[in-house]
């Protein structure tokens, strides 16, 4: 779920409700962790940090060396100052007012919630999870009775017979506790090896859940008998049974389409008297279980001032980032002293280093150039495009307009509402994300600014991308449709006030069944009517280039239909700035701006330093950069198409472990000459796909040349890199272990920046780049144990990585500060800055001269026991992480 890049991406928004990180309440009752788990919440998806309360709160104990009570007291007195304007304001249950039969001695004043009348809901709409409150909602979610969308209609449709009269749900039976890898045709073989007789069955891989539907209520009442209840792996199969929901019925009733039909799964037996017990549910459940709008879902902290958000966002990355500290010092190897960072990290609540505060977001409201929009049915069937109502693995796809949320442009809400338009009398289907199936899967809306002066609605360009699936399609059809929408999108922009721009549009066909299409599903212009709406064949001109415009500091940047680019782009002006800062460049450094996508950090940063070399996976992002260097000027860099992984290592050994070279001798030869893994990959840019957009006679561009000219500067030799840099902007997940190592164990690269769009893969990076590394690295057991992986914590599996890196200075957190580039969501950027440990370094030479000593003093299974005592002794700190005087010191 990507990125907050995606956070307006309705499939990934949605995938992850619980997406809001919540601060750790700091209340711990016991240093077990059983506590009152108050508001531990973490990301769901690939790092889930949620499994790791009960380690949080121990820990906070033992970072911050204070003792429990007191700590209590200073989090309760903290919390007191803000009062009632803290987004957080008594939104977790105060665990002395329930264990002391009411007694807080803090009264009124308590940030925490005394009993169940005052709790307030998060920020989020979650409540605190040890409240009734979240508990009954939980069962309810979990419990009698599951929401499915509307497009798992089709999924029934054929044994529900709906649109006839034929709609029968006491012949369908929802299974409950399939294993999550099966597949439709798992569960028809699991069907037929127990001998049921059935009609048709579907299982989606990813849900737990599949449907079965029977002949004759005799077939399905024997099978809920011979199903329900087998063991499937440590759980039980439940057999429930399938009721439309009221509108459903109707629909039904009245013989209208498909479209309009959703419906509800029990977990009871259909008796006559169940029935009307699940009826009578049905109603309770739908108000506890209310369907959010795609508000609360895209921007739960709409409501909330802005100040507020910047403060919320901030106190839940200062939690996510005291786990640094926290998971550093479990993984200090034993016997090694704690690095000074983590001693420090007392003085400063925990955290592994100063968090400098939030920068917040230049644009507040409809901030997005790009938004993502899906396509499916509403609740109330109709065919829409907007954003995903919840979490596809709970089975909600129903969709709504995108009109209330506050981060989605103008311009994008009404091209989403004249696509939407244009849908309702398209002849071909929508997708169905369950049984992936359908023809119109997605609306992108990208905009570029026209110039570096541009205010935030000042848009020139438009870029459409329709995402179609034409598997199955008749090819004449399919064109016939493409022709429509062209015409549609092109009068639905002239009929607006003002005309929207519309530049380019792109269908994009993606046969896959993932939300989002592999960076090379290639995309394909249609032309383009003039916006005069003339829609005769004449007007339709060839498409032009497939690309927009941005400006970042003063630079064009020409960005291609599935090349990265931060959505708020004033935002990330910030961002690139403070990166830059703290890079502390000059015209010595060479700069490895890691993931650089289309050359943004890189090429705005090109003026400070000696050398850039941007690596970047996407290869029309890898142009886009070349041709941006280009189209401002800029000379000395070199961009690498390949994943980071496999090039990082060798382009740090080529760049800086040759030979120093002649003075005067000139770094794009020396570009040239490192063997570029990428190129292999990579490959040039063709000619045509060169041609720079339509900005060659604007006079902005004009002065962006003029400006950039100076980038073009006079040639360095590699002897001046004194200074190695390096700026990190991974996606989600953060970088591969490969490329941290690489980083890690190059002694030449002394500052590392890191910019992340999720804190909890910045942590666990952090972790592998800061822990110190054990006398001996262990072996990586691979197979060993690789489920057990599969359930640990980002942190915990960063952890145990630390254990087998090479011995190498390890980089010390020295800042971090927030940029607000998601207003209104639960997401924001981070930067931190990491350096070497200059003692650390004095220090790993002695564990080497230690070693080395031991190597032909000392038998080999003693060998690491004793270098560890001896370099102990040298850097003058005991075995066990006290410090004791070094040998030679006056005092010994
Ligand atoms: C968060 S974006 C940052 C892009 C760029 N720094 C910017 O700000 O515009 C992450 C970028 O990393 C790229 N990427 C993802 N995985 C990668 C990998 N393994 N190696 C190199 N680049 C990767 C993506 O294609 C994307 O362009």
């Amino acid at each position: 779920m990507a990125l907050p890049e995606d956070a307006a991406r309705s499939d990934d928004v949605n995938m992850r409700p619980s997406d809001s990180v919540e601060p750790v309440h700091v209340e711990i009752e016991n240093a077990a962790g059983d506590a009152s788990t108050t508001g531990a919440v973490g990301e769901e998806g690939p790092e889930p940090g949620t499994a790791i309360v009960g380690d949080i709160q121990q820990s906070e104990v033992q970072d911050t060396g204070e003792p429990v009570s007191k700590l209590k007291r200073k989090n309760a007195s903290e919390n007191e100052l803000t009062g009632p304007s803290n987004p957080l304001w008594k939104t977790s249950l105060c665990s002395y007012f329930r264990r002391e039969n009411g007694n807080c001695s803090h009264g009124e004043a308590c940030r925490y919630a005394h009993g169940e009348p005052e709790l307030r809901p998060r920020p989020d709409n979650s409540w605190d999870p040890t409240s009734e409150r979240a508990k009954k909602l939980q069962k309810s979610e979990t419990g009698d009775k599951i929401e499915l969308p509307v497009d798992a209609r089709e999924d029934v449709i054929p044994s529900l017979g709906i649109g006839e009269e034929s709609v029968d749900a006491a012949l369908d039976r929802c299974l409950v506790h399939l294993p999550l890898k099966w597949a439709s045709d798992n569960l028809k073989n699991f069907l037929d090896t127990k001998g049921i007789l059935y009609k048709t069955s579907k299982k989606k891989k990813g849900m737990t859940v599949g449907f079965v539907s029977f002949e004759t209520t005799e077939h399905a009442t024997k099978a809920t008998e011979e199903l329900d209840g087998i063991s499937m792996g440590n759980k039980k199969i439940k057999v429930a049974n399938v009721l439309p929901r009221s509108f459903q019925k109707k629909a039904s009733s009245t013989n209208v389409a498909n479209d309009q039909v959703g419906i509800l799964i029990s977990e009871r037996n259909s008796s006559a008297e169940d029935h009307v017990v699940d009826e009578e549910n049905h109603v309770g459940n739908e108000s506890s279980m209310r369907t959010r709008s795609a508000r609360e879902v895209v921007t739960p902290l709409a409501d909330m001032p802005y100040s507020d958000q910047l403060e919320h966002k901030k106190s839940s990355l200062s939690q996510i980032l005291k786990r640094l500290t926290r998971n550093a010092r479990k993984a200090c190897p034993d016997g090694h002293s704690l690095p000074e960072w983590i001693l420090m990290s007392r003085e400063i609540g925990g955290l592994p280093c100063k968090l400098e505060g939030i920068l917040e977001s230049p644009v507040v409201n409809g901030y997005r150039n790009k938004c993502e929009f899906s396509v499916g049915y509403s609740l109330h069937g109709k065919r829409t495009v907007g954003f995903m109502l919840g979490n596809f693995r709970e089975g909600m796809t129903a969709i709504e307009e995108p009109v209330n949320c506050p981060n989605v442009s103008r311009i994008a809400c009404e091209y989403a509402l004249i696509f939407q338009k244009f849908l309702q009398s398209s002849s071909l289907p929508v997708w169905n994300r369950i049984d992936n199936t359908g023809f119109w899967r997605q609306l992108t809306v990208r905009e570029g600014r026209s110039s570096s002066q541009s205010v935030e609605n000042d848009i020139a360009e438009v870029m459409l991308i329709a995402q179609v699936c034409s598997l199955g399609f008749d090819g004449q059809v399919v064109e016939s449709e493409f022709c429509e929408m062209t015409k549609s999108l092109i009068q639905g922009a002239h009929a607006c006030s003002p005309p929207l721009p519309l530049t380019s549009l792109i269908v994009q066909d993606h046969q896959g069944i993932s939300n989002a299409a592999p960076a090379d599903c290639p995309p394909r212009p249609l032309p383009i009517l003039n916006l005069e709406g003339d829609s005769s064949s004449e007007a339709l001109h060839a498409p032009i280039a497939a690309r927009i415009h941005d400006y970042i500091s003063n630079l064009c940047f020409s960005i291609s239909p599935t090349a990265f680019f931060q959505v708020n782009t004033l935002a990330a002006e910030k961002l690139y700035s403070l990166a830059g800062d703290w890079a502390d460049l000059g015209p010595d450094t060479l700069l490895f701006d890691v993931c650089c996508g289309t050359g943004t950090i890189g090429l705005s940063l090109a003026h400070r330093v000696g050398m850039i070399v941007g690596i970047e996976m996407n290869e029309s992002a890898v142009l886009d950069a070349r041709r941006n260097a280009e189209i401002n000027g800029v000379k000395n860099c070199k961009f690498i198409s390949a994943k980071a992984e496999d090039v990082m290592g060798s382009l740090l050994k080529e760049y800086l472990d040759m030979p120093l070279q002649e003075e005067g001798t000139n770094p794009e030869e020396l570009a040239d000459s490192v063997k570029d893994n990428g190129t292999s990959k990579g490959r040039e840019v063709p000619e045509d796909e060169q041609m720079v957009g339509s900005v060659e006679n604007s006079d902005e561009k004009e002065n962006d040349l003029n400006i950039s000219k100076h980038h073009g500067r006079s040639r360095t030799s590699m002897q001046q890199f004194k200074d190695v840099v390096a700026i990190v902007d991974p996606p989600r997940v953060g970088l591969h272990p490969t490329v941290i190592k690489a980083l890690r164990t190059h002694p030449r690269l002394r500052r590392l920046v890191y910019i992340s769009c999720n804190p909890e893969s910045l942590v666990a990076n952090a972790i592998e780049l800061c822990t110190p590394a054990p006398e001996k690295a262990e072996k990586a057991e691979k197979g060993k144990n690789s489920r057990g992986w599969r359930k640990m914590s980002s942190a915990g599996l960063a952890r145990h990585r630390a254990k087998s890196m090479p011995i190498s200075e390890p980089f010390r957190p020295v800042k971090a500060m927030a940029v607000d580039l998601f207003p209104h969501t639960p997401h924001c950027e981070m930067v931190m800055l990491l350096e070497r440990c200059p003692k650390r370094k004095a220090s790993t030479n002695i564990s080497a001269a230690a070693e080395a000593f031991c190597f032909f003093s000392v038998k080999k299974e003693a060998r690491p026991q004793f270098a560890s005592a001896i370099a102990h002794i040298f850097r003058g700190d005991s075995a066990d992480g006290a410090r004791v005087p070094p040998v030679g010191h006056n005092a010994s």
